[in-house]
């Protein structure tokens, strides 16, 4: 085997940064790109300026531009698909020739698809809340690496303007776990070809190292079974590590810890591994030993929240990690900074205190580069860490008796409601619903008039009680359409959203949230997550004067909406000095006191979503059970307070639900609602199995494109779940909330959901 010689690793670096733009200047070249307004070359032209704005920027704030120590890892839409089109895995689907490089008409292509062909299916990337394209990789999909590939352009961009940087892709065991395909893992030794090819390549350009990003290696959660993985990362690694005249090779576990399988990687002769050390262990000497002389790139402080290091913390496990480690030691973010916005100096909204405790990526890179100084030489970084734990511990608002004394006298009877079917009688009783009840998810599409009314609202140029207006007519015409429509169980359409968790962050005590906090959630998505900083209480009413209001306008149920506790944790910034079961109760008590008001309003039906509930599980399985178990008690607790009589749903949407089935019966809501058309209703079987019997939603119209779905195709889905479920049990509704919809095809689709169901109920 050839001992390729490599520089040094860079003492001090980050696994990625954020890629959209401070200004979210990449989103704004994507969509103009998309919308024919702008070409290929004013999109290219756009990105290469953000790059060069990048390499600057991280050089200015004092990463090394010589040494490697600055990630080139731009991608226009997710790294992932990136990754695949440089091997030239692009599914035969899209007809398009996957051995020369691909336009940026192609990519997009693959990533939204078209009118012929649909897109790459996203789905979510690991424990967060970005979204990547999922590889489609079967026995025939080709793998041949493309020469002069993204990774290879963008190293020789950099090299021309005067920075040596380190070329970032997603591994090769990483992507054959998250693709989809007859055994995708039987094509690894190709992939691997491939990836070889890459490093050579990169090798001719000058390139000294190059980072395969494997956070597969820390996850159960993955299809592929534990000791095939920890196989095809020693197969992989030792295969790409004998290529002769290649880059060092880094290989990165971001999200969790290695265990036995950073012994596995040491052993394959690579150079260097990454360790997430804010969500995983320092090796013991054991598997040390194994990695003797190889690079440690120790991932100090967290790329995936927005808090300060300790430093001092972190200062002594890096020590701990020298002191037990034969070998260098290098400093690094725990995971790339894709996941937190820019920079806290944009904040100048925020209140002083909150702005000193917080990091963003720029931030975040001084902290790197001030743990790698050390104590001493950083002494005034190090002072100001100290300065700024006290100053959070200590701060009002961080602990509160009134709300610890809340959550401390919590008892087990404070999660159970009356037996399900007294409160089924009760309900029916009370609401009088024909058989197969028709609803939906809660929002109506978001009008550019309502957008416009907010952000007019927010520079002052119209009251709120004009504001205010302007939300009560569209509650107004929602009513109305719905009631023309003739659906049984309506919904005010929530209007007053911007987004459904951030509206109740503004409303809740112990939130911030930001003015440019973006990140990007997938392509050219971004969202603005709020900031969970202290004990949670609901100072007044949230949603009740809009419910209240929308239901003097009808003789029909209203259901109130609400967003769970679970998906408010995993959708906000939360804080790191509290376990997350104890914030999720807090939230799950002010969501209560709003459940309770909604009742006393008069409202009989009331939504709490659970979208994210799958997104949070844990990726190693013997945490699973520690999780469903807060996160199911948050939400019976936000909802257990309601009388029998009043009808309590619940909405989950994104994801598999596989793993989640039992929790999802747990939650012990009375109806509830999952997406469903596009996997043809395959979720109802399974909640049947499961024992499920209470009211099921199954969506039968796929809310994420403008499509309508006839009456036709929703009578055939309804079959399918008939055949698995009783017609009590069974409820019709769209997969998700309508917001992104236009009011056409929503009219037009909810048409037909109540024709196809009256066909079906006239059959029963
Ligand atoms: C992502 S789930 C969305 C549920 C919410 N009630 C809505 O309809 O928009
Ligand atoms: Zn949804």
């Amino acid at each position: 085997m050839s001992q390729p010689t490599h520089p040094t690793f860079p003492a001090a670096t980050i696994l990625g940064y954020p890629r959209i733009g401070p200004r979210r200047e990449l989103k704004r070249a994507l969509e103009s790109f998309w919308s024919g307004t702008t070409t290929e070359t004013d999109l290219a032209t756009a990105a290469a300026g953000l790059r060069e704005r990048t390499r600057t920027h991280l050089t200015d704030l004092g990463l090394d531009p010589q040494t490697a120590a600055i990630p080139s890892d731009f991608s226009y839409y997710d790294q992932v698909l990136s990754t695949a089109v440089a091997v030239g895995a692009i599914p035969e689907r899209f007809g398009i020739d996957a051995s020369a490089s691909i336009n940026l008409a192609d990519y997009s292509r693959l990533a939204r698809g078209d009118a012929e062909t649909a897109p790459l299916e996203l789905t979510k990337w690991f424990d967060t809340n970005y979204h990547y394209l999922v590889p489609e990789i079967g026995p025939d999909t080709p793998l041949q690496y493309v020469p002069g590939s993204g990774p290879v352009a963008e190293f020789v961009e950099a090299k021309e303007a005067g920075v040596h940087t380190r070329p970032v892709v997603v591994g090769p065991v990483t992507l054959l776990a998250l693709a989809k395909g007859t055994d995708p893992l039987a094509r690894l030794d190709e992939l691997v070809a491939a990836f070889q090819k890459l490093l050579v390549e990169l090798a001719e350009t000058g390139a000294t190292w190059v980072q395969f990003d494997e956070p597969a290696l820390v996850s159960d959660n993955g299809t592929i079974p534990a000791a095939q993985l920890n196989d095809a990362a020693d197969r992989a690694y030792r295969a790409l590590a004998a290529t002769a005249d290649r880059p060092g090779i880094l290989v990165a576990a971001p999200y969790g810890d290695l265990r036995e399988r950073f012994a596995t990687l040491a052993g394959t002769g690579v150079e260097a591994i990454a360790l997430d050390l804010v969500k995983g262990e320092i090796p013991d000497d054991g598997a040390l030993a194994q990695a003797r002389g190889l690079t440690l790139v120790a991932g100090l402080v967290d790329g995936h929240n927005v808090w300060r290091t300790d430093l001092h913390a972190a200062a002594e496990r890096l020590q701990r990690l020298r002191t037990a480690h034969d070998g260098p030691v290098s400093v690094a973010t725990s995971t790339s900074l894709l996941h937190v916005p820019h920079t806290v100096a944009d904040e100048t909204d925020l209140p002083e205190q909150l702005r000193s405790w917080l990091a963003f990526a720029d931030e975040k890179v001084g902290e790197v580069l001030a743990l790698t100084a050390g104590p001493e030489a950083a002494a005034e970084a190090f002072a100001a860490s100290r300065t700024v734990r006290a100053d959070r511990a200590s701060a009002p608002g961080v602990r509160r008796e009134d709300v610890r004394r809340r959550t401390g006298a919590l008892t087990a009877a404070d999660t159970e409601r009356a037996d399900a079917s007294a409160r089924a009688a009760a309900q029916q009783e009370r609401l009088n619903l024909p058989p197969l009840p028709t609803t939906t998810i809660g929002s109506f599409p978001q009008t550019s008039d309502l957008r416009r009314a907010r952000a007019q609202r927010r520079k002052g140029e119209i009251s709120d009680e004009q504001y205010t207006e302007v939300i009560r007519g569209e509650i107004a015409r929602v009513i109305e359409l719905q009631t023309e429509l003739g659906l049984d169980v309506l919904v005010h359409g929530e209007p007053e959203r911007n987004d459904m968790v951030q509206y109740f962050a503004e409303l809740l005590d112990g939130f911030a949230v930001t003015q440019h906090g973006w990140v990007q959630s997938y392509g050219s998505r971004c969202t603005r997550p709020s900031i969970l900083w202290g004990d949670v209480s609901r100072p007044a009413p949230m949603t009740v004067e809009w419910t209240r209001y929308a239901a003097s306008l009808t003789g029909k149920p209203v259901k109130g909406m609400l967003t769970g506790p679970v998906t408010i944790l995993a959708w906000s910034f939360v804080r790191d000095d509290l376990p997350l079961g104890e914030v999720a109760d807090q939230v799950a008590l002010a969501l209560r006191d709003e459940v309770a008001d909604l009742e006393g309003a008069g409202i009989g039906v009331i939504q709490v979503d659970e979208p994210a509930l799958r997104e949070l599980l844990p990726l190693r399985a013997e945490q699973h059970q520690a999780y469903l178990d807060w996160s199911v008690r948050s939400f019976r607790l936000a909802t257990s307070g309601a009388a029998p009589h009043t009808q309590v749903h619940t909405h989950l949407c994104y994801s598999e639900f596989g793993e989640v089935i039992d929790a999802i019966d747990g939650l012990g809501a009375d109806v509830t609602s999952l997406e469903a058309a596009r996997s043809a209703m395959e979720v109802v079987p399974e909640l049947a199995q499961a024992g499920f019997s209470r009211g099921i939603g199954p969506g039968v119209w796929d809310i994420h494109s403008p499509r309508v779905p006839s009456t036709e195709e929703i009578v055939d889905l309804l079959g399918r779940a008939l055949a698995a479920v009783p017609a009590q049990q069974l409820w019709v509704n769209p997969d998700c909330g309508l917001k992104t919809r236009g009011y056409d095809e929503t009219t037009a689709s909810l048409r037909n959901l109540v024709a196809a169901t009256e066909r079906v109920r006239a059959a029963l």
